[in-house]
C-alpha cells in the first residue's frame, strides 16, 4: 500500500467502461479514490465542477473530444493536474504529441497492473511536489531587471554601487572574477549607464583569438599586410569610435599586443597592421579577466604599467557560491526569461529542488546555474522544476558519490510567474525510437544542440536529444541528425579517454552500435 493515498483522487477517463471498472478496481485497492468519466467531455465537465483530482488516465481514442484534446483542456485549467495518458494503439505521433503537450507518461494497453501503479504513485508524488511548489509567490519582478543582473546580496549591492559611481566617468575599468560571473554583463551595464549609451559597445574575448590574428582584430589591417590580407579591415577599436571595448580575458593577450592597448590607452590612437598611420579613436576600454593579474605582472607575463592603466577602478565580482541567497531571485528571473523568449510553460522550482540550486557549489557560477535552469526547465513535466529534473551532480548523486555542498542552504524562497501557454514549451519525451532511421537503438544523452544561446554541457541529455530527433525528422532532416550524432560520439569518445565500452554507456547505445559507427566514420 502506497505513503499516504487517502487524500488522492485518481479520475479515469475511458469510453471502455470494462478499463473504467478494472483500472478504478487496481488503483481503488491501493487506497485512491476513483472517479470516472465515460468521455473527454465528461471529465472536463467534472473538473469544471470542481473535480479536483491529483491524477487523470485518460484514454487516446474515444468518441467525441480525443484524449490529446482533454489534455489540452485539463491542462489549461490546471498546471499542476498529472495526467497519463493509455492507449492500445501506440503511435510515434500520439506519443510525441502525449509528451509535448504535457502529459506525465503515455502507457499501452493492455496494462501490465504493476506499471500502471508504479506510474501513478510516481505521477502523484510528482503532483504533490508541483502542489507544495504553488504556494511560493514570483520573487523578481522581471522589469525592474532590463540589464540581466539580478542580486540583491550585499556582495552584489556594492558590485552597483560601484557602477553607479563609475559609470558616467570614462574611466578604464577591470573587472575581475571567476568564469561565469557575469563580467560582461557588468561591462554592458557600465555602458548603459554610461554617457555613451549611444555607441557602440563592442565585446572582444582575447582568449579565443589566436596571437597571430588579434593585432588585426583590434586594430585592423591594410590589405596585403599579410598573407590572407586579402582586403583592408576595420578593427574593434575602430569599429567602436565614441563607445566601449570589452576586453575578456585580458590576461590572455600577448605582451606584444599589451604594448599596444597601452597606447591606445595613453595616446587614443591606433595604427592598423600593414600601416604607419596613426588613427584617433575615442574608445572607453572594460578589461576583465578572471587570472590574478598582480601575480602574472610579478612574473613578468603581463605588462605593469598596462596593469596600473587598466585598474583604475575595479570591480571584483563574487564567484555565486559568495552570494548564495541570490540564487531563487536569479532562478525566478531565468525562468521568467524562459517564458518570455521561448514560450517555456515551467514557472516554478519546488522547495526541495530549489534548495538543491542553493546548496550547490556552482564552480560554473551563475552561467553554470543557467544552463541547469534551461535543461531542467526542459526535461520538467508540468510547470515546476522538480528534484527529479535536476541533473544528477545538483541532487548530489555523483559516480564518486555524493557530492558535498559547499555551503549550508539558505530558506528555500521559491519562485512563480503567470502561466505561460504551453503550445511551444520546451517538451521533455520519452522517444519511442530515435535512431530507427537507422535501424539502432536510440541514443539517450546528447549535448545540448537545441539551445542556442547555452555554453557546452554536460553530455547526458535525453530529452533535447529526443526533442531534436523528432523536430528534425519532422523537417526531414536526418543528415543534421546524423552530423551531430558524430559529434555526440566524437565527444564521448574523448571524455571517456578512448573507453569505448564506457563511451557507449553514456550514449545509452551498445558498444557494437558505437563500434559501428565508428568504422562508418573511418572509412569515409
Ligand atoms: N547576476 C546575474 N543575474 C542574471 N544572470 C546573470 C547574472 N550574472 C551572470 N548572468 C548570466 O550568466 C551568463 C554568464 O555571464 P557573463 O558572460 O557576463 O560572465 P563572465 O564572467 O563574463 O564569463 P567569462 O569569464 O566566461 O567570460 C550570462 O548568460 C549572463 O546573462
Amino acid at each position: 500500500m502506497p505513503n499516504d493515498t487517502t487524500m488522492s483522487t485518481i479520475l479515469i477517463v475511458d469510453d471502455d467502461e470494462e478499463i473504467r471498472y478494472s483500472l478504478g478496481r487496481v488503483l481503488g485497492s491501493r487506497g485512491y479514490q476513483i472517479e470516472t468519466a465515460g468521455s473527454g467531455e465528461e471529465g472536463i465537465e467534472k473538473i469544471k465542477a470542481g473535480l479536483k483530482p491529483d491524477l487523470i488516465m485518460c484514454d487516446v481514442r474515444m468518441g467525441g473530444i480525443s484524449g490529446i484534446e482533454t489534455l489540452q483542456h485539463m491542462r489549461s485549467a490546471s498546471s499542476s493536474l498529472q495526467i497519463v495518458l493509455m492507449t492500445a494503439f501506440g503511435t510515434a505521433q500520439t506519443a510525441i504529441e502525449a509528451m509535448k503537450f504535457g502529459a506525465y507518461d503515455y502507457i499501452m494497453k493492455p496494462f501490465d497492473v504493476d506499471k500502471v501503479i508504479e506510474i501513478a504513485e510516481k505521477a502523484i508524488s510528482s503532483s504533490k511536489d508541483m502542489k507544495s511548489a504553488n504556494k511560493y509567490e514570483k520573487k523578481v519582478n522581471y522589469d525592474d531587471y532590463k540589464e540581466g543582473i539580478v542580486g540583491n546580496s550585499p556582495a552584489m549591492q556594492e558590485v552597483f554601487k560601484v557602477i553607479g559611481q563609475v559609470a558616467a566617468s570614462d574611466a578604464t575599468v577591470l573587472v575581475t572574477g571567476e568564469s561565469g560571473t557575469g563580467k560582461e554583463l557588468i561591462a554592458k551595464c557600465i555602458n548603459q549607464h554610461s554617457l555613451r549609451s549611444g555607441g557602440p559597445f563592442v565585446a572582444v574575448n582575447c582568449a579565443a583569438i589566436p596571437d597571430n590574428l588579434i593585432e588585426s582584430e583590434l586594430f585592423g589591417h591594410e590589405k596585403g599586410s599579410f598573407t590572407g590580407a586579402t582586403t583592408q579591415r576595420i578593427g574593434r577599436f575602430e569599429q567602436c569610435d565614441r563607445g566601449t571595448i570589452f576586453l575578456d580575458e585580458i590576461g590572455d593577450m600577448a605582451l606584444a599586443t599589451q604594448t599596444k592597448i597601452l597606447r591606445v590607452l595613453q595616446e587614443g590612437e591606433i595604427q592598423r597592421v600593414g600601416s604607419t598611420e596613426t588613427i584617433k579613436v575615442d574608445v572607453r576600454v572594460i578589461a576583465a579577466t578572471n587570472k590574478d593579474l598582480e601575480k602574472m605582472v610579478k612574473e613578468k607575463e603581463f605588462r605593469e604599467d598596462l596593469y596600473y592603466r587598466l585598474n583604475v577602478f575595479r570591480i571584483r565580482v563574487p564567484a555565486l557560491r559568495e552570494r548564495k541567497e541570490d540564487i531563487p531571485d536569479i532562478v525566478d528571473f531565468m525562468l521568467q526569461n524562459l517564458v518570455k523568449e521561448r514560450k517555456a510553460r515551467v514557472t516554478r522550482v519546488s522547495p526541495d529542488a530549489l534548495n538543491a540550486l542553493v546548496s550547490y557549489a556552482w564552480p560554473g557560477n551563475v552561467r553554470e546555474l543557467g544552463n541547469v535552469v534551461y535543461r531542467s526547465a526542459v526535461v520538467a513535466q508540468g510547470d515546476a522544476i522538480l528534484m527529479k529534473d535536476l541533473p544528477d551532480t545538483i541532487r548530489g548523486i555523483s559516480e564518486e558519490g555524493p557530492v558535498a555542498a559547499a555551503a549550508p542552504a539558505v530558506e528555500p524562497a521559491a519562485v512563480r510567474a503567470e502561466l505561460a501557454p504551453a503550445e511551444s514549451s520546451p517538451e521533455g519525451s520519452d522517444s519511442p525510437e530515435p535512431l530507427a532511421e537507422k535501424g539502432a537503438e536510440p541514443i539517450a544523452s546528447a549535448p545540448a544542440p537545441a539551445v542556442p544561446a547555452a555554453e557546452p554541457m554536460p553530455i547526458s541529455l535525453p530529452a533535447i536529444y529526443d526533442k531534436l530527433y523528432h523536430e528534425l525528422r519532422e523537417r526531414q532532416e536526418m543528415r543534421i541528425l546524423t552530423l551531430i550524432e558524430r559529434q555526440m560520439i566524437q565527444r564521448a569518445i574523448t571524455e571517456t579517454g578512448g573507453n569505448q565500452a564506457r563511451a557507449a554507456e553514456i550514449l545509452g547505445i551498445t558498444r557494437n552500435t558505437l563500434k559501428k559507427r565508428l568504422d562508418e566514420y573511418s572509412a569515409e
